[in-house]
């Protein structure tokens, strides 16, 4: 069973999203925005370690492997791991359109078991934008980048200020945030559609 809930159909007044003049050139990986970030911070060792790829248009490919800490049943990956590497991969979408969002809804489809040791071949690009709500889908492929579908996701996202954080986050994470030696990662947590 698979499908999409009315709430991830974009409204009639969605326009096609667009790239921003300065994001990353296709093949050029995106780097991590937040070096702690479970789903793609370098120094986060709990992390899935993901490193996103832009591609053409709002899309960027990812690989993840999956390894023996993200096991669900024996030998096979959690789900909400899988919808984590998803998540992952479809939040750095906001990057190609210099937005800062947070994901609102995800809807996942688990096709087919991701035993541990796959790679998954991640896809995602951005289908609309309504305001701030950014609309977006992803695949999993098993094996390669024309292999089967195991996992997809459609979702939500919604573009936030920069307040979102500071208003919610932990204060010692705030603060080593605005501290981060990382031009690039600075830039991308504090540049909103300069
Ligand atoms: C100083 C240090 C800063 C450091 C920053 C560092 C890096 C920043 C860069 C990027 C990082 C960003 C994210 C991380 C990246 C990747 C990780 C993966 C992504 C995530 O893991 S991210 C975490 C999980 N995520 C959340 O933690 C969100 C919690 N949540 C909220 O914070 C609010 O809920 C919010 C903001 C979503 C909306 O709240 P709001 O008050 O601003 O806006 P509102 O409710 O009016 O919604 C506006 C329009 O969206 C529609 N809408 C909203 N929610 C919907 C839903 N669920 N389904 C269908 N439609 C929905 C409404 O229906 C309305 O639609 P309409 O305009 O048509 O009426």
């Amino acid at each position: 069973m698979s499908g999409t809930s009315p709430a991830l159909t974009p409204p009639a007044d969605a326009v096609p999203p667009v790239r921003h003049p300065d994001a990353p050139a296709p093949g050029e990986l995106l780097g991590a925005h937040y070096g702690q970030c479970f789903g793609c911070g370098d120094d986060q060792p709990h992390g899935l370690h993901l490193q996103a790829r832009a591609g053409e248009g709002v899309s960027i490919t990812a690989e993840f492997t999956v390894r023996p800490a993200h096991q669900g049943a024996p030998g096979l990956a959690h789900g909400g791991v899988l919808a984590t590497a998803l998540d992952e991969a479809l939040g750095s979408l906001n990057w190609l359109l210099r937005t800062i969002a947070v994901t609102g809804r995800l809807e996942t489809d688990f096709v087919r078991p991701v035993p541990v040791g796959t790679t998954l071949y991640l896809e995602a690009e951005v289908t609309a934008v309504s305001g701030r709500k950014i609309y977006s889908t992803a695949t999993g492929r098993l094996g390669g980048p024309d292999g089967p579908v195991a996992v997809r996701a459609d979702a939500l996202f919604v573009e936030v200020k920069v307040d979102h954080f500071v208003h919610h986050g932990r204060q010692e994470e705030i603060r080593a945030a605005l501290n981060d030696p990382d031009q690039v990662r600075r830039a991308r947590a504090f540049e909103v559609n300069p």
